[in-house]
């Protein structure tokens, strides 16, 4: 048998299952990918919020990525929560040192409001983590707090991805999932541009939105795709998944990952 592409996961995990490493193991397997992870915290978090987080030790992060990826390899790389500056710039310096195309979600709040990223790591996202990215996926808080930036309307994501470009990524996809009407992201290098466009579902438990669709694009490029084809395919899964997503708790349910296999 063939391996299918391998996908690299450096984030943090989530108890209840809808986003983290759970979310993105789960896309990596529905798009057909072998997903692996490096685990960067623990949070203890259900469908009303993030109770709390233990980060890894530096060096307990290292170790999981040089196992993976000096023996396994990997066709792809995401970053998901990193919670400080020192594991901010641990894993800056290690997608940086890989010969792979990274995915780097610059988690920084959760849906709730809960914050999985301290403010004294907010400089290294900005000098060390974004110049290492092949494609960077902030939603529009995360501009805010990275650009100072305030987008209101979807006039507004191109001057969010100009702001974001200045600090390096290669790509930058500004996520407008949190304005109103249809649920429009814009794509662009600085000199090509796509504007991804669709309706928007009303349908509160989209908890994991933000790390299922940069674990698809992930996925995807893993699978050889360029990043405007990656990009427009996770698109797709992730609307899917937030179309179909699902009640858990007394709170935000998760998106559904398996959808297309319902
Ligand atoms: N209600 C919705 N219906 C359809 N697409 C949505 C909806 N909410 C968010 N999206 C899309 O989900 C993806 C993740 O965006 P967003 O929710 O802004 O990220 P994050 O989870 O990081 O806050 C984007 O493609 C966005 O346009
Ligand atoms: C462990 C962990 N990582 C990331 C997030 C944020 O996930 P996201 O996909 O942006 O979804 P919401 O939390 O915004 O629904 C998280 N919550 N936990």
């Amino acid at each position: 048998m063939t391996a299918p592409p391998r996908v690299l996961t450096v984030a943090g995990s989530d108890s209840g299952g809808g986003a983290g490493i759970q979310a993105d193991l789960k896309t990596m397997l529905a798009l057909g990918t072998h997903g692996m992870s490096v685990v960067t915290a623990v949070t203890a978090q259900n469908s009303v919020g993030v109770q709390g987080f233990w980060e890894l030790p530096v060096e307990a992060v290292r170790a999981q990525y040089r196992s993976v990826v000096d023996d396994i390899g990997v066709q792809a790389v995401k970053t998901g929560m990193l919670a400080s500056a020192a594991l901010v710039e641990t894993v800056a310096e290690l997608i940086a040192g890989t010969d792979a195309p990274s995915v780097v979600d610059p988690v920084g709040v959760s849906k709730h409001g809960d914050s999985l990223l301290a403010a004294s790591a907010l400089d290294s996202v900005r000098s060390k983590l974004l110049p290492a990215a092949t494609v960077a996926t902030p939603n529009l808080d995360e501009v805010a707090q990275l650009t100072g930036v305030e987008v209101t309307s979807e006039d507004g994501l191109r001057r969010a991805a100009d702001a974001v470009l200045a600090y390096g990524p290669q790509w930058v996809l500004i996520k407008g999932g949190h304005l109103r009407g249809d649920a429009v992201d814009l794509l662009t290098d600085g000199s090509e541009e796509h504007v991804l466009r669709a309706p928007r579902h009303d349908n509160r438990h989209t908890h994991g939105t933000g790390c299922t669709l940069a674990s698809a694009i992930a996925s995807q490029l893993a699978k050889g795709q360029s990043v405007p084809e990656a990009v427009m395919a996770a698109k797709e899964y992730v609307t899917g998944a937030i179309a179909e997503g699902f009640a858990l708790g007394g709170g935000i349910g998760p998106v559904d990952h398996g959808w297309r296999f319902r």
